[in-house]
């Protein structure tokens, strides 16, 4: 008799999943998952079944390491297919094709591209070894779902760009920055300065290269609507208002162009809204129609001291991470002298769990985040103690008094209370790590 061991229940595992999702497409009349070139580039799946193609990535991802081995672990060269996806972004392989058609000549492409025939072959061929593109019969290439979508899709195509040109070469030396100005909290002391040889922090320099700024900002909103990503988690699953008629003031500190404002002010009538970011930003932004009374835009630096005085919530979403926490301090310091008592500060971040404590693809993701921030400012993300130290460190009277994460959500919500009342600094004890409700502390 064969005995259960890791790998059989993995096998189970993947073999119960795929059943069903499979059970799912045929009910559904849903085609197969494949790289043909017309199949499905996205998968909206309700949540049973959502949950079972997570259950399937994750048990195939570690049923492959367990079969590959250890050193696969240390020596995947998964950095070499980067070079090849850099040239199919920079040399416009994909997006190349004669008009209207599925298949092209090695030589055809070669010369729509600017490339010799020699070079287009060996990129495309290492493309196709990882299903970008793939060999017809008569030896043309023609599309996979994946090299048509890149094709096709401006906002993936400025999301690989933003990572192979800006990210990649952060990333390359990230290491040698560390060696430099060991431990650094200064955002112009990253693995970003010395790849791109700039001295401003990234964002700033961004802001002054029109073609690079935008690119970053279409990767970050296709970023922002990738599942997990939503703005309805901290729009559906946070307290705003107590009461459906007092009103409630939520100051959107770098808020952008207000996508979490306007869908709090549609849903909430007593709710008004200020949205503050930097001019440039917030020349482009626009106030939709019918929300001219609840919802403003603001200048604002955010390192300077908080103009909207006496609000009820100040949001910070997908800001803090960008900074170290020498900035984080100073950024929430400047929020002080604008705070009532009970004012919340709600912050919309990432909570990085404790090892081995959510499936390690999961955490694989959520840590590589984290070494993103490193690279790009020496920013960081945050576990929950790391939030709870950073509020302290602003001030004794901004206690942590929720952490909430959104079953679905990538990011979780911090909530910190503006507290003078000396009778209310209570001691509490430390927070579990991840959770998957709301932690009354
Ligand atoms: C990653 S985006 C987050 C935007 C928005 N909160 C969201 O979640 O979609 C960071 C935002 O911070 C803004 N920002 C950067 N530095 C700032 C500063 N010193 N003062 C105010 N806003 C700033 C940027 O313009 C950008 O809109």
């Amino acid at each position: 008799m064969t005995c259960t061991t890791k790998i059989t229940e993995l096998s189970t595992s993947i073999s119960r999943n795929v059943a069903k999702i499979n059970r799912f497409n045929e009910e559904n009349d849903l085609p197969t998952q494949s790289f043909e070139p017309n199949a499905p580039t996205t998968y909206d799946y309700p949540p049973d079944i959502e949950e079972a193609r997570q259950a399937v990535l994750l048990a195939t991802d570690e049923l492959h390491a367990l079969m590959a081995g250890p050193a696969n672990a240390l020596m995947a060269p998964s950095h070499n297919v980067q070079t090849s996806i850099h040239a199919m972004y920079r040399f416009k392989i994909a997006n190349s094709f004669p008009e209207g058609k599925e298949e092209v000549t090695y030589t055809e492409l070669a010369t729509a591209c600017g490339l010799t025939g020699p070079t287009l072959l060996r990129i495309v061929r290492d493309l196709m070894a990882h299903r970008i593109f793939r060999q017809t019969p008569d030896g043309k290439i023609a599309h996979t779902s994946a090299s048509k979508l890149f094709a096709n899709n401006h906002a993936i195509r400025q999301w690989v760009g933003m990572v192979l040109e800006e990210m990649w070469p952060a990333a390359t030396k990230v290491v040698d920055a560390l060696q430099k100005w060991p431990n650094s909290e200064e955002p112009n002391q990253s693995g970003f300065n010395l790849a791109h040889n700039v001295d401003q922090p990234m964002l700033e320099f961004l802001g002054k290269e029109p073609e690079r700024a935008k690119r970053f900002a279409e990767a970050m909103s296709l970023f922002n609507t990738s599942p997990g990503m939503e703005t309805k988690y901290i729009v559906e699953h946070y307290n705003w208002t107590s009461s459906v008629n007092d009103p409630v003031t939520v100051v959107d500190v770098g808020g952008s162009h207000g996508d979490v404002a306007i869908s709090l002010a549609c849903k909430y009538q007593n709710v008004t809204c200020i949205v503050q970011d930097l001019p440039e930003v917030i020349a482009s932004a626009k106030i939709p129609e019918g929300l001219e009374k609840r919802l403003r835009f603001m200048e604002y630096d955010f390192f300077t001291e908080q103009p909207v005085k006496n609000a009820d919530v100040y949001l910070f979403k997908w800001i803090l991470h960008d900074w170290s926490d020498k900035y984080c301090i100073k950024i929430l310091r400047s929020l002080i002298p604008a705070l009532k008592q009970g004012a919340r500060v709600v912050v919309n971040e990432l909570i990085l769990p404790e090892p081995e404590t959510v499936p390690l693809n999961q955490e694989a993701t959520l840590r590589s985040f984290d070494i993103a921030m490193w690279e790009i400012q020496n920013g960081k993300e945050r576990d929950s103690s790391d939030w709870e130290s950073l509020f302290q460190a602003v001030d004794y009277r901004l206690r942590l008094t929720k952490v909430i994460q959104p079953r679905g959500s990538k990011l979780g919500i911090i909530e910190a209370t503006w507290d003078t009342c000396e009778a209310l600094k209570l001691a509490h004890s430390a927070l579990p790590a991840f959770h998957d409700h709301e932690i009354a502390i």
